[in-house]
C-alpha cells in the first residue's frame, strides 16, 4: 500500500491545538491497512474532570445527513423513487415550487433557506430557546418556507437543514416507518453500530458520553453545557448519536460499497465545488475534501451545540478519520480540528 502513514504526532498538535483555542477536550480516531491509531486529550466532562475516552458517544449533527443520505438513496435502489422527480411526487402541496427535485435537496440546490440561521443568530438564547422543544418536520419545513428562497431550483449551492428535513418526510412517507427504524433497519445493525443511535426526541446521550460545551456570543459569558437536548430543530438533519470507531466503521463501509450500487456511489460522489478554493465539493449528501498530497477523502462535518465533528474516508474505504472536539460556536477551535485530516491523510510533511 503506497497511502503515507498517519502523522498521528501531527493530529495530536491538532487536538491540541483545538483544547488550546478553548475545547474542553478533543479526540481523533484513524483506522487504516495498519490498523488503529487513536488519541485523546483534555477532558470530557469539565467539572468532573473526566479524560476524554475514545470510546464515548457524542452528537455527530450534520454528519447525520449523510446516513439519511444512504437511506433514501437505498429507496431509490428499490424504485420508491427517483433523484430527477419533483419533490411535489412524493409529498404533494409541501413545497410551493414543484421544480425542487429530490436530487436538489441532496446537493443543498434547492433555494429552501435554512430556518437555524434566524433560530441560532443569537447562539444561547436560541439554544435555549429549542434545546427541549419537539418540532414536526413540517414546523421545520414552514419556518424555512417562511424565508425567502435563496436560489431558483438548481442554480446555485447554498447549504441549508431545510432539505435534510425534508429528507426526513421523504423517508418516513415512502417507509410509513419512523426514520429512526431506516437507520436502525437498513444501517446501524447491518454495520453493528453499537455506539450509534438515532433517539429523537430523547435529551439524554445513553451510556458513556462527551460533554459539550456551547460558547455564548459575548466573550467573558459562561460556557453553556449543552449535552442535553432533542436537537428536534435538526432531525434527519443532524440529530444522530455516534462514537469514533462507529463513524470509522461507516464512512469505510459506505466508500467499499456495502451500503449502495456502484452506481449509486457513483452519483453520491459526483461532486460540485462549495466555495472558490477548489478544494471543497459537495456531492449528495457528501463532502469531498482535496488534501494538499493529492489525496481525496469523502465524508461529512458535523456542528451541534458542543460538539464539532469529521467524519472521512479515502475513496477505497482502506483509511478512515473522525474526529471531535467538544465546543461550538467557536471557529478557531473548529479549524484546528480540521487540521487532524492532512495529518491522518497526507502524514508528515517531508523535511
Ligand atoms: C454547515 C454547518 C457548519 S451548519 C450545519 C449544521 N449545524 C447547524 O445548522 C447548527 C448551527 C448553529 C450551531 C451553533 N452556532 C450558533 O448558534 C451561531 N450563532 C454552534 O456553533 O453550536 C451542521 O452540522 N452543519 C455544519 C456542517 O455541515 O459542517
Amino acid at each position: 500500500d503506497t497511502a503515507p502513514a498517519p502523522d498521528m504526532e501531527g493530529v495530536v498538535a491538532a487536538l491540541n491545538a483545538a483544547v488550546a483555542n478553548g475545547a474542553p477536550g478533543a479526540m481523533a480516531r484513524f483506522s487504516g491497512p495498519d490498523g488503529v491509531r487513536s488519541r485523546t486529550v483534555g477532558v470530557q466532562d469539565r467539572v468532573n474532570g473526566t479524560p476524554m475516552d475514545v470510546r464515548s458517544r457524542f452528537r455527530i449533527g450534520s454528519v447525520s445527513k449523510t446516513f439519511s443520505t444512504v437511506v433514501l438513496l437505498q429507496l431509490v435502489q428499490e424504485g420508491r423513487l427517483t433523484l430527477d422527480a419533483p419533490v411535489d411526487a412524493y409529498l404533494p402541496g409541501l413545497l410551493p415550487d414543484d421544480r425542487i427535485t429530490v436530487r436538489h435537496l441532496l446537493t443543498h440546490r434547492s433555494g429552501l433557506a435554512d430556518y437555524t440561521d434566524p433560530m441560532f443568530a443569537n447562539t444561547v438564547p436560541g439554544f435555549e430557546s429549542v434545546r427541549n422543544r419537539v418540532f414536526t418536520y413540517q414546523e421545520l419545513v414552514d419556518l424555512s418556507l417562511a424565508l425567502p428562497r435563496t436560489t431558483e431550483p438548481g442554480v446555485s449551492y447554498k447549504y441549508s437543514n431545510a432539505n435534510f428535513a425534508v429528507v426526513g418526510m421523504l423517508i418516513e412517507k415512502l417507509t410509513g416507518r419512523p426514520v429512526a427504524d431506516a437507520y436502525q433497519r437498513r444501517i446501524f445493525k447491518p454495520l453493528k453500530l453499537r455506539d450509534t443511535s438515532y433517539v429523537h426526541p430523547e435529551t439524554r446521550i445513553a451510556g458513556r458520553h462527551v460533554r459539550g460545551y456551547l460558547y455564548p456570543d459575548a466573550a467573558g459569558d459562561p460556557l453553556v453545557d449543552s449535552t442535553e437536548q432533542t436537537v428536534s430543530w435538526a432531525q434527519s438533519a443532524g440529530a444522530v448519536i455516534s462514537s469514533p470507531a462507529d463513524l470509522n466503521t461507516f464512512t469505510r463501509a459506505l466508500m467499499r460499497g456495502r451500503l449502495l450500487s456502484p452506481a449509486m456511489m457513483e452519483a453520491m460522489t459526483t461532486v460540485t465545488p462549495t466555495d472558490a478554493t477548489g478544494t471543497r465539493f459537495y456531492g449528495l449528501g457528501l463532502r469531498r475534501y482535496d488534501l494538499s498530497c493529492g489525496t481525496q477523502v469523502y465524508g461529512h462535518t458535523g456542528t451541534v451545540q458542543g460538539f464539532y465533528t469529521y467524519a472521512f474516508s479515502t475513496r477505497d474505504g482502506r483509511r478512515s478519520l473522525s474526529a471531535m472536539a467538544n465546543s461550538s460556536n467557536r471557529g478557531v477551535v473548529n479549524t484546528a480540528l480540521g487540521g487532524t485530516l492532512e495529518a491522518a491523510f497526507c502524514g508528515k510533511k517531508p523535511t
